[in-house]
């Protein structure tokens, strides 16, 4: 039997039960249950391990996700059940750089049928994150972007917003620590990435790899001028180890201490730190992926076993 948790929200849209009656239908021993609140996702993704079962489908966005790892992260390690992903956010960044289905019937038959591969789990203090967490100025910008217009606009919603913000936007001062180096920052915005994406496509931490037990950071400075944020945007699209604005480096931690709040967005998620330290747990999940899968170090060798594993 394989669970089946859905956003309320989005629990009666006509194609999500045609997609589910289909499935059932054919075969599949699928049971659904339904959120009504925030934390519910989580709260059913922890009961589905003490229930014994090998796969629980998360339905719904990027935040829906992110609950259901929290609560697949309380269970042990041998109860955990594997994670598959329904897609039904506005964003749905964790399945877009995946590669999954987008469409209801098609993302249900591969959450169902595909194999399961170890990725590593990200955790930010109590919190933990499969995807990203952004920092500062891309934080601002999603969580002060209402739903509604999300939804209207799409991915757009946030460049647009983000335009507009960018001209009133105050730098977040304080000291970040990570494996192999420490520095006194102005930030910008910090990305640290699991997954490669965030804030509805844009692609922060292009190289991230759910396997390779790191974080991907992207570090960006605060700019005083035109000619400075000029500069910046050059190096965003350069993205050098170690520029004037713009930093790039793999690390499996990282701590930041700072004098203010920080805004943060932890799979799309807005909470705010004064303070926090992230670190990846290797290898703590199932998830479930197409095979040709571009998040991975180590690509499937089409037999539904990973190459890293074939090696071993
Ligand atoms: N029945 C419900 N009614 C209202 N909100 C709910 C319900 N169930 C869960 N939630 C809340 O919905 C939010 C998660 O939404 P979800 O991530 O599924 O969609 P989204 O924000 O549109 O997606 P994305 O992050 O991909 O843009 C969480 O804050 C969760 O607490």
């Amino acid at each position: 039997m394989i669970r089946l948790i859905l956003n309320g929200q989005v629990a009666q849209l006509p194609q999500v039960r045609e997609a589910v009656f289909a499935h059932r239908n054919a075969g599949a021993e699928l049971e659904v249950l339904v959120t009504w609140e925030q934390g519910d996702a989580a709260l059913l993704a922890e009961q589905a391990g003490y229930a014994g079962r090998s796969r629980v489908i998360a339905g719904g966005g990027d935040g829906t996700v992110n609950e259901v790892v929290n609560g697949l992260m309380r269970l042990s390690p041998e109860r955990r059940p594997a994670l598959g992903i329904l897609p039904l956010g506005s964003a749905n960044d964790l399945a877009t750089s995946l590669g999954l289905p987008l469409m209801p019937g098609a993302a249900l038959e591969a959450a169902l049928h595909l194999s399961s591969r170890p990725v590593d789990v990200a955790r930010l203090d109590d919190r933990y994150f499969l995807n990203m967490t952004t920092g500062g100025f891309g934080a601002e910008v999603t969580s002060s972007t209402p739903k509604s217009l999300k939804r209207l606009l799409g991915g757009g919603a946030y460049s647009l917003i983000g335009a507009l913000k960018a001209w009133q936007h105050h730098p977040y001062a304080g000291r970040l620590s990570w494996a192999e180096g420490q520095s006194d920052a102005s930030l910008f915005v910090l990305a640290m990435g699991n997954g490669t994406q965030a804030g509805g496509g844009q692609r922060l931490t292009p190289e991230a790899r759910l396997d390779d037990g790191l974080l991907d950071i992207l570090l960006v400075r605060d700019f005083n001028s035109l000619r400075e944020m000029l500069a910046m945007r050059r190096e965003l699209l350069e993205r050098p180890r170690k520029g004037e604005f713009v930093e790039t480096f793999r690390t499996p931690w990282l701590s930041f201490e700072g004098a203010d709040d920080l805004p943060l967005t932890l799979d799309g998620e807005p909470m705010s730190r004064t303070g926090f330290h992230a670190e990846i747990n290797s290898g703590a999940l199932e998830l479930v992926v197409p095979e040709d899968c571009p998040l991975f170090s180590h690509r499937s060798n089409g037999a539904g076993e990973s190459w890293s594993r074939a090696a071993s």
